[in-house]
C-alpha cells in the first residue's frame, strides 16, 4: 500500500490523516522536531530528523503556517508527493495542482485554476474558475474566490472570506476571516473588513 510521510504532528496533519486514509493510502513516517511529542493518534513520531528515512515515501508537510512550510521545503529539500485530495472534493480535470498541496473535504476547484505547490485548499473552499494561486498559499475553510482571482506566494485568505473576480492579493499578505475582497490589495498586508482594507503590514 502506498505510504505518504508527514512532516508535522499538528492539528492540520489530522485532517490530513484522513485524507491519506480516505483514498486508501497509509501513513509513512511521522515527523516532529518536537522531541515531546512521542506519539500521535496512536503513531510513532520521529523526532530525529533523517532524510534517507523521510525520503522511502514522498511527504507533505503538514504545517498550517505558511512561512514554516516554505523554510522546510527550501531548508530540507523534501521530496513531496502528489497532491494529495479528498474524495469529497471536486477537482476539475482542467486545472493544475502543485506537488504538496492538500485539498481538503467539500472544497472545490474549478476550470483553468492553477494552483502551486505547498497550498492548503482548505474544507468546503470554492476557488472558481481560472484562479492563479501561487506557492505556500492557503485558502481557509468557507472561503470563496470568484474566477480569475490571482494569489500571491504564502498569502492566507481567512476562514469565510469572499473576494470578488479578477482581483489580485499580493504575496504574504493576510485576509481576516470573514472580509470581503473587492479591489486588489498589495504585497505583506493584514486586511480586514467589508470591504477589506489594510489595517497593517508586516
Ligand atoms: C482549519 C483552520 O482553523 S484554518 C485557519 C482559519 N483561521 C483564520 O482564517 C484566521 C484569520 N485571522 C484573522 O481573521 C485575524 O483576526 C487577523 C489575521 C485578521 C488579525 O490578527 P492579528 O494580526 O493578530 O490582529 P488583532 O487580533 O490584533 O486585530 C487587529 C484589529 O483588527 C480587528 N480584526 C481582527 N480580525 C478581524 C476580522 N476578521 N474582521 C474584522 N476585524 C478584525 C480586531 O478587532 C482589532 O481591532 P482593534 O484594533 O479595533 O481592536
Amino acid at each position: 500500500m502506498r505510504k505518504i510521510n508527514l512532516f508535522g504532528a499538528s492539528g492540520h496533519a489530522k485532517v490530513i490523516i484522513d485524507i491519506i486514509e480516505n483514498n486508501g493510502f497509509d501513513v509513512g513516517q511521522i515527523f516532529d522536531d518536537n522531541s515531546d511529542i512521542n506519539s500521535f493518534i496512536g503513531r510513532n513520531v520521529v523526532s530525529i530528523y533523517s532524510k534517507e528515512l523521510l525520503d522511502i515515501n514522498t511527504t507533505i508537510i503538514s504545517i498550517g503556517d505558511n512561512r514554516t512550510r516554505k523554510k522546510i521545503y527550501e531548508n530540507l529539500e523534501i521530496k513531496l508527493e502528489k497532491p494529495l485530495i479528498h474524495p469529497s472534493a471536486i477537482v476539475s480535470s482542467n486545472s493544475v495542482i502543485g506537488k504538496g498541496t492538500v485539498i481538503m473535504p467539500n472544497a472545490v476547484v474549478n476550470a483553468g485554476t492553477i494552483i502551486g505547490k505547498n497550498c492548503i485548499i482548505n474544507s468546503g473552499a470554492i476557488v472558481e474558475h481560472d484562479c492563479i494561486l501561487k506557492d505556500y498559499v492557503h485558502i481557509s475553510p468557507s472561503a470563496a474566490l470568484a474566477g480569475g482571482v490571482n494569489i500571491g506566494e504564502g498569502a492566507h485568505v481567512g476562514i469565510g472570506a469572499v473576494i470578488i473576480q479578477c482581483v489580485e492579493i499580493g504575496e504574504w499578505s493576510i485576509i481576516g476571516a470573514g472580509a470581503v475582497v473587492s479591489k486588489s490589495l498589495p504585497a505583506n498586508c493584514t486586511a480586514v473588513g467589508i470591504p477589506a482594507k489594510p489595517i497593517k503590514f508586516h
